[in-house]
């Protein structure tokens, strides 16, 4: 039997990854290049990008595969698809020819994703390459050093701000509440003031994040950070009344066109901004990431903010964590740079290393928030570095605001019941769309899984029954609902999440918070959606909850990893509660949400 029939017998294969196979194996059939292993391969580099790889590793298939079969040998597999007519082997920069495949060192794409790739790295290269008009430094040093008084301490925060004046483009990491916004809120106010000392007008800002939620989130902080620029002696109030306020998704800013996956800015028809600053960029994909990028006219300024630990995208692309490595850690600075910014930072680490993204990156580490109620750090640094041993320990011991129940596997019986179904109770009895939206951030279930005895889908449907019966009406007033797919049309995203209110004639309405206050729809016109009392960590992305209850798996499974567990504890806010087991705790924190891909290689290149 053939490798293919194999991985098919086995369920190994999507039906799409197996119709690629079958589709080459047809054409090559009429002259004689069918070469299972190609044919394999294929299947392969298309079900990689399901698993949110950008291609596939072809010394490491059991990575996009998880089938019992002998794998061919890596060097002789290369060899069989450097032969094949449908795979071409471009040089690093250059655009592929018509064939289906890419071939480049050791990994095989798909064509359309390596273009993605290549294309993402070649407009990074270019605006990184940029120098932004700097204006005097020195002539700006009174106002740097009242936003940052402790510059000359190393603080990152100054260190990342300085960066931001004389860098085209700036990757801002850190945990929650390391002061990424407050960091960017003020840099944005560094460049107003920069403009109006120097007779300019202001800069044209946008704010974007990947979900409608994210995008909210970064409103909220950063009008919280305006509110404290205020305070600030020597801040003038025209610098702060020419801040945005307000953020949009990244399809927005891009401007989606219905029905095409193309955007209204892309390279010809670039954004009509000077500064484009992008929150939670570690959720963006490989596909949007690219034409984001694109879409960023020559000479302005792109800030990229998130955490490189949290959960990388569900689709192709570990996009965050591949520029961060090609930045290097950016503590010390290429020597020119690091003369440049002493006006504002006294003397600097030096580097020797030019690449093109050295100084390109800083990472806070310092965390402001959460300090009082919820003891979060230490446990999230734990498992953030994989630390099994000392996170049991933690758990087990007792942090502040943290709660760890061992061996539960299900929260929804026993003495938690009621303490889960109380916050939802309440929603139910709130008539105000807005109040009940911010209700609805009280708390949340998280889940690894989606499927299962413990997954988002089961619990959030004993969740229901509870609350409104068995016999319910399916919109509920007070049902939570998660939008799980992007309509352009109704300007509701992937992971947005509403509530359903009755109006005063029992007509069900669901909620969304938008831009510019609550959007109502009627709940037959929605996109696809599902319950939002349980989720994913997945889905929770971008969003926080004041509590929030960690639900593991009784047994291991392969979506268990550190990033998971890290992304799903630092969505909360006050209180946080952990039921797992000690044995799936550390095979979940003994794995890495690991992700192939080529871009952190072409940007060292
Ligand atoms: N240098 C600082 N000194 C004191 N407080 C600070 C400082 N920087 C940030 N904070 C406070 O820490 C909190 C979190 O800041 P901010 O929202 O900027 O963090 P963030 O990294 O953007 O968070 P998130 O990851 O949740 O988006 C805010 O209350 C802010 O006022």
């Amino acid at each position: 039997m053939s490798l293919l029939d194999a991985l098919l017998r086995q369920g190994a294969l999507r039906p799409v990854d197996h119709a690629l196979a079958q589709s080459l194996r047809r054409l090559g059939r009429e002259d004689g290049d069918a070469d299972d292993r190609v044919l394999v391969a294929a299947a392969l580099a298309s079900s990689a990008i399901a698993h949110g790889h950008a291609g596939l590793d072809l010394s490491r298939p059991e990575l996009v595969c998880d089938a019992n079969v002998e794998w061919p040998d890596a060097a002789q597999w290369r060899d069989a698809l450097q032969a094949s007519r449908w795979v071409a082997l471009p040089s690093r920069d250059a655009a592929a020819t018509q064939a289906p495949l890419v071939l480049e060192d050791n990994l095989l794409y798909l064509r359309r994703y390596r273009e993605y790739e290549r294309r993402l790295a070649m407009n990074l290269r270019r605006i990184a390459s940029a120098s932004p008009a700097k204006g005097d430094l020195a002539s700006l040093a009174p106002l740097f050093a009242a936003l940052f008084p402790g510059a000359r301490d190393t603080d990152r925060q100054a260190r990342a701000a300085a960066l931001a004046l004389v860098r085209s483009l700036l990757l801002v990491t850190g945990g929650p509440g390391t002061g990424k916004t407050t960091t960017i809120t003020r840099v944005l106010l560094l460049l107003i003031a920069q403009a109006a000392l120097d007779g300019r007008p202001p800069p044209r800002i946008a704010l974007a994040a990947p979900t409608g939620r994210a995008a909210e989130r970064m409103a909220e902080s950063l009008r919280a950070a305006i509110a404290r620029l205020r305070d600030i002696e020597g801040i003038e109030a025209a610098w702060c009344d020419a801040l945005p306020s307000s953020a949009s998704t990244l399809h927005r800013l891009l401007g989606t066109i219905p029905d095409s996956p193309r955007f209204r800015h892309d390279a010809d028809h670039p954004l009509p901004f000077d500064a484009v600053v992008v929150d939670e960029a570690s959720m963006v994909d490989l596909p949007l990431m690219c034409k984001l990028v694109e879409a960023v006219p020559d000479g302005a300024r792109l800030i990229l903010l998130g955490d490189r630990d949290q959960l990388p995208s569900v689709e192709a692309g570990d996009v965050l964590a591949a520029i961060t490595d090609a930045a290097g850690e950016g503590d010390a600075l290429p020597a020119e740079l690091a003369r440049m910014l002493s006006p504002l930072l006294g003397a600097l680490p030096e580097r020797d290393d030019e690449g093109v993204l050295a100084g390109h990156r800083v990472q806070l580490q310092r965390g402001y928030r959460q300090a009082q109620s919820l003891e979060l750090a230490p446990l999230a640094d734990a498992m953030r570095t994989g630390d099994a041993e000392r996170a049991t320990q933690l758990l087990r011991e007792g942090l502040a605001g943290v709660r760890f129940h061992e061996d539960v596997s299900d929260p929804l019986s026993g003495s938690s019941r009621e303490t889960l179904l109380a916050p939802w109770r309440a929603l139910m009895s709130l008539t105000d769309p807005a109040q009940a939206l911010q209700q609805a951030q009280a708390l949340r279930l998280l889940t690894a899984l989606r499927e299962g005895a413990q997954g988002a889908a089961a619990l959030n449907q004993r969740i229901e029954d509870a609350l409104a019966g068995v016999q319910r009406d399916p919109y509920f007033h007070g049902r939570l609902l998660l939008v799980t797919e992007n309509s352009y049309r109704h300007g509701l995203f992937n992971g947005d999440i509403g509530v359903v209110q009755r109006d005063a004639a029992g007509v069900p309405v669901a909620w969304f918070a938008g831009a510019d206050g609550v959007r109502g729809f009627h709940p037959a016109s929605l996109p696809a959606h599902s319950g939002a009392f349980a989720m994913t960590v997945h889905k929770a992305q971008g969003s926080e909850f004041d509590t929030v209850w960690l639900l593991l798996p009784k047994q291991d499974a392969r979506t268990l990893s550190r990033e998971l567990l890290y992304t799903g504890v630092t969505r909360a806010r006050r209180e946080l509660h952990v039921c797992a087991s000690e044995g799936v705790l550390q095979a979940a924190l003994a794995r890495h949400a690991q992700r192939v891909s080529g871009l952190a290689a072409r940007l060292r290149a």
